[in-house]
C-alpha cells in the first residue's frame, strides 16, 4: 500500500484503489495481466490536472485479494463497476489495455449507459481456439512453479528489444510486479482471457472509442486492433511507432495525448 491507496470491498474481496485528481470529470484505468495500477503513472500524472482519476488493481493482482479461479469477464467486470458504485462515479471515461481492454469492453456493454468514452488499448475482442492451450500453460506454469519463469520472458513481449537494451531498470521493475503477482490470481485471469469473445456485441457501443495498438505487439497485434475499430462505429485507431504490448509505458507521451484527444470529445 502506497500513502493515498484505499481498500474498497467489491465483488465479495478488497481491492487497492488510488484516486488522483480533485476535480473534473472522472477517468478509470483497467490494468494488464501481471501489471499493477503503477502501470498508468505516467498517463496519471498528466490526466489529474483536469480530471478525478481512479485506479485499481484487479483481482489476483497487486495489493487486491484473490479467489481461486477461474475467473470469466463477467466477475472481472462486476468488480469494477461495484467499485465505481462504492467511491460514487456514476459517468466516466474507461481506459483499459491488454486484459483490462476486455474488462472494459465487457463493463461498457453491461452498463453503457455509464461511460461516456473508451480507450481499448493493445487488446482484442476474440482469440482464436490456438491461444487456448498457451493461456492454459501459462496458468498450469504459475500455479505449480510460481511465476518466476514466466517474469524472465514475458517482459520480452511487453516491450520492444529496443526498450529493453534502453531502459533495463524499468524492465526489470515489471518483472520485479509480475514474478510477485499472486499465483492463484494470475492463473484465474488466465482462464478468463482466451474466451474473450464480444466482437458481435460491439456495435452497440455508441460512445467515442479510441482503439489503440503498440506497431510491435506480438500478443494482440495491429489485427485484432483493425477488428475492433471495424467492429465499433465511433471509434478511432492509433497505431503507435516503436512499442508492442504495453505501448502506454513505452511510448507514454503518445498514449496520453490520444487520451487527451479522446477526453476533449467526450460529453
Ligand atoms: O501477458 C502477455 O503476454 C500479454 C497479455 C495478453 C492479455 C494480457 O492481459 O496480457
Amino acid at each position: 500500500m502506497t500513502e493515498g491507496d484505499r481498500m474498497i470491498e467489491a465483488g465479495g474481496i478488497p481491492h487497492r484503489v488510488r484516486i488522483d485528481g480533485t476535480s473534473g470529470p472522472w477517468v478509470v484505468f483497467s490494468n494488464s495481466l501481471g501489471c499493477t495500477l503503477e502501470m498508468w503513472d505516467e498517463q496519471v500524472a498528466v490526466l489529474s490536472a483536469g480530471h478525478r482519476v481512479l485506479r485499481y488493481d484487479t483481482r489476483g493482482h497487486g495489493g487486491s485479494g484473490s479467489t481461486s479461479g477461474p475467473y470469466d469477464f463477467e466477475l472481472l467486470a462486476g468488480d469494477l463497476l461495484a467499485i465505481l458504485d462504492a467511491v460514487g462515479v456514476e459517468r466516466c471515461t474507461l481506459v483499459g489495455l491488454s486484459m483490462g481492454g476486455m474488462i472494459a469492453q465487457h463493463a461498457a456493454l453491461a452498463q453503457p449507459e455509464r461511460f461516456t468514452g473508451l480507450a481499448l488499448a493493445d487488446t482484442t475482442s476474440h482469440y482464436g481456439r490456438e491461444v487456448s492451450d498457451f493461456w492454459a500453460g501459462r496458468a498450469a506454469t504459475a500455479l505449480s512453479q510460481g511465476l518466476d519463469s514466466i517474469a524472465l520472458t514475458t517482459p520480452l513481449r511487453w516491450f520492444t528489444p529496443a526498450l529493453v537494451a534502453r531502459n533495463p531498470e524499468l524492465v526489470r521493475r515489471y518483472q520485479r510486479t509480475l514474478r510477485t503477482t499472486n499465483p492463484e490470481g494470475y492463473a484465474g485471469c488466465c482462464a478468463a482471457i482466451p474466451h474473450i469473445d464480444t466482437t458481435a456485441r460491439l456495435p452497440a457501443i455508441d460512445v467515442p472509442v479510441a482503439v489503440i495498438v503498440g506497431e510491435h505487439d506480438p500478443s494482440t497485434t495491429i489485427e485484432h486492433a483493425r477488428r475492433l475499430h471495424a467492429a465499433i462505429a465511433g471509434s478511432t485507431l492509433h497505431i503507435i511507432p516503436e512499442a508492442a504490448h504495453l505501448s502506454n509505458v513505452e511510448q507514454p507521451e503518445h498514449f496520453t495525448r490520444i487520451l487527451l484527444d479522446l477526453l476533449r470529445g467526450t460529453p
